[in-house]
């Protein structure tokens, strides 16, 4: 059974469709990231799967429960973990005081593990937190009830790249204990760490959803190939070549970079066995083949009206 069911799911708030008939499902023990820029929709569908907001059309189901069933929802909920994010705690209040807050309601079986793992300062009040402190408090309350399915929004904001590795860690960890998490980002990295599907959301609209494996696969690989003497550029006439940028070196300056080179750089969606016997009989300083960035990825489904 899917943990999270999306079916025509719709928020019109007149002047904007924030979500338009999103129809999706995350599966247990999946690490879901839902992308999208500012404006997207992305904490639309958060505020929904919790019943914050009720849908226009259109519904969802999380753990089995219709979204628009307050009383079953509630019941729900009871396993569900979730991350704010704007966390809004009382700025009055210890960190503990928030914590136990959160266990009068869900309970805190695993709360002293986890005040161990991210240790925020609880014995301050909020109003001195700093923006990462609170991240963390608001981590504890999500999983210390040891929830079945956790909801995150944009979860890492304002965590330093050691916590933040920790989170990831832990994350990982939960999901092999068949926990679901679903979370909003921005952070491309992020989600190509630790994501297992991604959605990607565009003024309300779904573009795509896929595993983040072959969204990698689609954007293809960088090459960057640096010789001694110059290669003629035919060399790269080949399928699967874009946005193919050649220069040449010092010593070789009566070569004309459009028709040779000594390094280029370019993106190849092609067959690799097919480029490197173009390469054989050249004299290599280096051959480097990366990942392409997955802002690369994203620009494409954001770049304009026409690319989508
Ligand atoms: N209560 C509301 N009334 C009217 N419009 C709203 C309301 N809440 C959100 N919107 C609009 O709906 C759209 C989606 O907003 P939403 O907050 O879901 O986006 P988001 O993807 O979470 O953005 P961010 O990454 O900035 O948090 C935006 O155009 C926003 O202005």
């Amino acid at each position: 059974m899917a943990v999270i069911e999306l079916e025509g799911l719709t928020k019109d708030y007149g002047e904007v469709v924030a979500n338009d008939s999103l129809e999706f499902t995350v599966e247990r023990g999946e690490i879901f990231g839902f992308l999208g820029p500012n404006g997207a929709g992305k904490t639309t569908t958060i505020r929904m799967l919790l019943g914050f907001i009720s849908p226009t059309s259109g519904t969802a189901r999380v753990l089995g429960e219709d979204v628009r069933e307050e009383r079953s929802l509630l019941e729900a909920k009871r396993r569900i973990g979730y991350l704010s994010d704007e966390p809004g705690f009382d700025e009055q209040q210890t960190g503990t005081d928030v914590l136990d807050l959160h266990a009068s309601i869900k309970g805190d079986s695993r709360r002293e593990e986890l005040l161990e793992l991210f240790d925020p300062p609880v014995e301050r009040r909020i109003r001195e937190y700093s923006q990462g402190n609170a991240r963390k408090l608001g981590i504890v309350t999500a999983f210390m009830h040891d929830p079945d399915l956790v909801i995150l929004d944009e979860p890492t904001n304002g965590l330093d790249p050691l916590m933040r590795q920790r989170f990831a860690d832990f994350l990982r960890a939960e999901r092999q204990r068949g926990v679901t998490v679903f979370f909003s980002s921005h952070n491309l990295s992020e989600v190509r760490r630790l994501c297992d599907r991604v959605g990607i959301i565009r003024e309300g609209k779904l573009v795509t959803i896929e595993p983040v494996d072959a969204l990698l696969r689609r954007s293809g690989k960088v090459i960057r190939i640096r010789s001694v003497d110059p290669i003629p550029i035919d060399a790269l006439d080949l399928e699967g070549v874009h946005d193919l940028e050649t220069s040449v070196s010092d010593g070789h300056e009566g070569t004309d970079p459009s028709t040779a080179f000594t390094e280029c750089v370019f993106t190849f969606t092609g067959d690799i066995n097919a480029l490197l016997p173009r390469l054989a009989d050249d004299e290599l300083i280096d051959l480097a083949i990366e990942e392409a960035p997955l802002e690369d990825v994203f620009m494409r489904f954001y770049g304009g009206e026409d690319d989508v």
